[in-house]
């Protein structure tokens, strides 16, 4: 059974106001006003985030924030980092073995939810408290999902490209690009695919303390997205690059320096405004969205909301 293939980014933001956050952000753009974030139902992620428009008791609390640019400058304003990526795959164990074998990840945790039907793996190259990580999810008896062209692929920084090229061949891994420079640039990259046909690009950066340091997201509109970003997600934009020669552009966003801090790299191809539903893209680069800014300020307010 395949079922379509979506992710979202989180991120932590460990100070922030002790009153209750109301998503005002670019996303509440699709609803009149504030918006209060709540779980509900039981999706795959122990239930979805939703947004919904505020009671009276809300719009009150609304007027905590003055005003839409009050609430974006709470998000410029707080330290926070990328935490987590979250993509469902079908067969957990095939999965850590690639992640921790081939790629050199550490198991971090693992949890199975059987009231709701799914296990998450957590796996990364240091402690939560410090690293960007992903977050796998496994549905029950859900053993394939349809990967596509919205999302690019994940950024594994390295001291030696080609020697990691040569493990991941040796273990019958996936490789889709040989190790060399980057069409365009001189950083040695490769491409290799994880058993769900996940992109991963192998950067060689040594010495970086964030080896899991890139996700890169395919977008339609590039100035769109880097403003909803930075306004929605007080991401700061560290380099954008056009490559006509290859007829795209890139955008590096994040909240640190790109080399010891994992980025969003947005890619723009020439001419291209949105990725189809067929390949289940739409609803990542929504759902993202969506999921984006509501995980994002959801992980702030539930961290404070009832201290
Ligand atoms: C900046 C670095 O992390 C990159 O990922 S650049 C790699 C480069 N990207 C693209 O070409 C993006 C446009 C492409 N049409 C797409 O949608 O992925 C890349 O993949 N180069 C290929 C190579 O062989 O160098
Ligand atoms: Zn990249």
């Amino acid at each position: 059974m395949a079922a379509g293939r979506s992710g979202t980014v989180a991120c932590a933001a460990p100070a922030v106001p002790r009153r209750p956050l109301l998503l005002s952000t670019a996303a509440a753009a699709l609803q009149p006003g504030p918006v209060r974030l709540s779980r509900s139902g039981s999706g795959t992620a122990a239930g979805k985030l939703r947004a919904s428009p505020p009671d009276a008791a809300q719009a009150a609390t609304a007027a905590a924030f003055a005003g839409e640019e009050e609430a974006f400058a709470w998000a410029k304003n707080d330290n926070r980092r990328l935490l987590h990526v979250v993509y469902r795959v079908g067969d957990l164990d095939r999965t850590i073995k690639f992640y921790t074998e081939c790629l050199g990840m550490k198991l971090l945790r693992k949890r199975d939810i059987p009231e709701e039907k799914y296990t998450n793996a957590f796996l990364g190259y240091g402690s939560e408290d410090s690293h960007f990580v992903v977050e796998l999810t496994y549905n029950y008896g859900v053993d394939k999902y349809d990967v596509g062209a919205g999302f690019g692929h994940f950024g594994v920084a390295v001291d030696d490209v080609a020697k990691i090229v040569e493990l991941i061949r040796a273990k019958g891994g996936k490789v889709t690009r040989e190790a060399g420079p980057v069409k365009g640039g001189k950083t040695v990259i490769a491409f290799v695919e994880d058993p769900d046909g996940y992109k991963f690009e192998i950067i060689e950066r040594p010495g970086t303390p964030e080896p899991l340091c890139q996700v890169m997201l395919r977008v339609g509109d590039l100035d769109r997205a880097i403003s909803f970003y930075e306004k929605a997600c007080g991401m700061e934009l560290l380099r954008k690059r056009d490559n006509p020669e290859y007829k795209y552009t890139v955008a590096m966003m994040g909240y640190g320096p790109e080399d010891k801090n994992a980025v969003l790299e947005l890619t723009y191809n020439y001419g291209v405004t949105e990725y189809g539903k067929g390949n289940a893209y739409a609803q990542v680069k929504r759902h993202g969205w969506i999921s984006f800014s509501v995980v994002l300020v959801y992980w702030s307010w539930s961290q404070h909301a009832d201290t």
